[in-house]
């Protein structure tokens, strides 16, 4: 393919990299205990650095929402330690270099697409002629110039998508937290908006991608690691390097290479 792999930290699992103060996200020994008693996470260790695409996969109930949610600050961990940008989830969260993206768009149905992208910077209190400005420019990062004006009920699911997509990037994040986007669209759309997505996170190389997926096709196409989890506890059993240069396009799906890290994807999840 000839082209250079991404600059990304090469070791997998959280030992090899002793230089965590560097990590953008650093979890050790975490775990969370609910108060009803659930374990839902533990001994979870990962660090994530700059510019690194981490697909999360495994069965559903293993926690991978619960880390999630304990990296965005909206649930606390209950041991070991968790830093994100250096600081506590909380802090890091006020930063606004963090942003989410749900499988719900959770659009607001009354807003034109371009209110809806720009209302963190509405409610962050940006001037309209910026906003204006930063909102068509993120409409344009997922193909949706010419719909600033449209309401989110006529669009498609998979236009909707790229709307909450556009609506995290206005605020340039440093961290992108994708909790099982594409999960409820079909498998053309789902194909041309990892397509997309991949491309927008190449444009910008500093931007750390965490994303959950119960499908190993896309963790395998979309990562440069696989953060695998086993339940009951919920725990981090492995974590697979896909060391294949990006861009990554159609020809990549059909490599017999792409078919043996799904396989090792897949074989890593039933152990
Ligand atoms: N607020 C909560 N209180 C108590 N238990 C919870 C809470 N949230 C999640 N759990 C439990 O913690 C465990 C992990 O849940 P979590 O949602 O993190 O898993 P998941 O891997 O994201 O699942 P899925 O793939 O179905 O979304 C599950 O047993 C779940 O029932």
């Amino acid at each position: 393919m000839g082209i250079p792999l991404r600059n990304v930290y090469e070791q997998s699992p959280a030992q090899a990299r002793p230089e965590a103060a560097e990590a953008l996200v650093c979890l050790q020994d975490v775990g969370k205990i609910y108060p009803n008693g659930t374990v839902a996470v533990q001994n979870a260790n990962l660090l994530a650095g700059e510019g690194e695409f981490l697909c999360f996969v495994g069965p559903s109930g293993c926690g991978k929402s619960t880390i999630f949610n304990m990296i965005a600050g909206l649930t606390g961990h209950t041991s070991g330690s968790l830093s994100v940008m250096g600081t506590t989830p909380k802090e890091a969260r006020k930063r606004s270099e963090m942003a989410f993206v749900f499988q719900e768009h959770t659009l607001l149905p009354w807003a034109s697409l371009i209110d809806n992208v720009t209302m963190p910077l509405t409610l962050a209190g940006v001037p309209k002629k910026e906003r204006k400005a930063e909102g068509e420019r993120v409409l344009e990062l997922v193909g949706l110039k010419d719909y600033a004006k449209v309401l989110p009920r006529q669009l498609s699911g998979g236009m909707k998508m790229r709307v909450s997509i556009a609506r995290a990037l206005i605020s340039n994040p440093k961290l992108l937290l994708m909790d099982e986007p594409f999960g409820a669209l079909d498998e053309i759309t789902r194909q041309t908006l990892q397509d997309e997505l991949l491309n927008i996170w190449h444009q910008n190389k500093k931007m750390t991608v965490l994303f959950i997926t119960h499908n190993v096709f896309e963790a395998a196409f979309l990562s440069t690691r696989v953060v695998v989890m086993t339940p009951r506890p919920g725990k981090i059993s492995d974590i697979v390097d896909v060391p294949f240069p990006f861009p990554r396009n159609e020809d990549f799906r059909t490599l017999p290479e792409f078919g043996e890290y799904v396989r090792q994807i897949s074989s890593s999840l039933k152990h």
